[in-house]
């Protein structure tokens, strides 16, 4: 049996917004991306599982159980992380921590410490004066701290610093080896692609692939900036290399499939001022997913 099964999930709210027919599991232990841009559907599909919606077709379940009618069976195993986060606003983090702890019933918080350590997390102030990045390991801290089996996290890393944000990734590979499933929403391919086994990609509230992270990767182009010597040197350099996007005075775009030897070789004839790697954007995987890359 699937941790999470959804089959036909479909919630419209009209005007072409909304999910549709989303048909999707997560394996038990399996660590699982669900990826889109904003407004793709994402945070609509986890409201379904954590039951708080109703669909308008379809059924979710979780560990066999519809995710609706045995809500409240399925979060006592549940470690979950919302889009947004909505605290007792005037408690402190401490108090906060300490109330969602005794709702779980939890009687050893070295779990709780230990995570506060990891993110440099002091909870001792009011909520209401914390940063968005405070109040967000406020939660990550309240989803993990019971080691649950399961965590659904929507959007885990927003408002985490590049340095908080590998912590993070760090945290969900040693929940992974300890055999806990996951399903955590994104629109950063990078957290999910160090993370994750598979990943479902959502557009426009349509699940467009659900796809190994292996076959993913292979299929991925790096795109590379590369500022040359001067503008001659930018136009016959683009002359020469192929997957060339764009080029402006003595700068070049680069978007190289595989191996990057033939790029290296074909750099080495021309004088290179600086070579950056543009992180891959949601829209580039769509693109050369599709094959719809025309700039090769
Ligand atoms: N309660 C609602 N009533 C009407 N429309 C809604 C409701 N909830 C979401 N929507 C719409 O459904 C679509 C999907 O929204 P959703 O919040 O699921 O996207 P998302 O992928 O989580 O986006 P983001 O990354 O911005 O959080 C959007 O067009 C949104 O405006």
């Amino acid at each position: 049996m699937n941790t999470i099964e959804m089959k036909h999930l479909t919630k419209d709210y009209g005007n072409q917004r909304g999910i549709f027919d989303v048909t999707f599991s997560v394996k038990k232990g399996e660590v699982m991306g669900f990826l889109g841009p904003n407004g793709a559907g994402k945070t609509t599909t986890i409201r379904h599982l954590l039951g708080f919606s109703t669909p308008n077709h379809g059924t979710c379940t979780i560990n066999g159980m519809d995710c609706f009618h045995k809500a409240k069976d399925i979060h006592r195993s549940l470690g979950y992380l919302p889009g947004e986060i909505a605290f007792m606003d005037d408690m402190t983090g401490k108090q906060f921590l300490k109330f969602a702890a005794d709702l779980k019933g939890m009687k050893n918080k070295g779990r709780m410490q230990e995570l506060m350590d990891m993110f440099s997390l002091d909870p001792g102030g009011r909520i209401k004066k914390m940063s968005k990045g405070m109040k967000q390991k406020i939660g990550i801290v309240c989803a993990f701290m019971d080691s649950p089996d399961l965590y659904i996290l929507d959007e885990p890393t927003s408002g985490l610093d590049p340095l908080m944000q590998n912590q993070f990734v760090e945290l969900i590979l040693e929940e992974k080896k300890r055999g806990a499933t996951v399903l955590m929403s994104s629109h950063m391919f990078e957290e999910v692609e160090r993370t994750c086994d598979r990943t479902a990609i959502i557009r426009e509230g349509r699940l467009v692939a659900v796809e190994d992270m292996g076959t993913l990767g292979k299929s991925k182009q790096k795109v590379f900036m590369v500022t040359l010597g001067s503008k001659a040197e930018a136009e016959a350099f683009s002359r020469e290399m192929n997957g060339v996007r764009q080029t402006g005075e003595n700068r070049v775009t680069v978007g190289v499939r595989g191996e990057l030897s033939e790029f290296i070789r074909c750099l080495g004839k021309y004088r290179v001022l600086n070579l950056a790697e543009q992180k891959q954007t949601l829209e580039d995987l769509f693109l050369h997913f599709y094959g719809g890359d025309s700039h090769e």
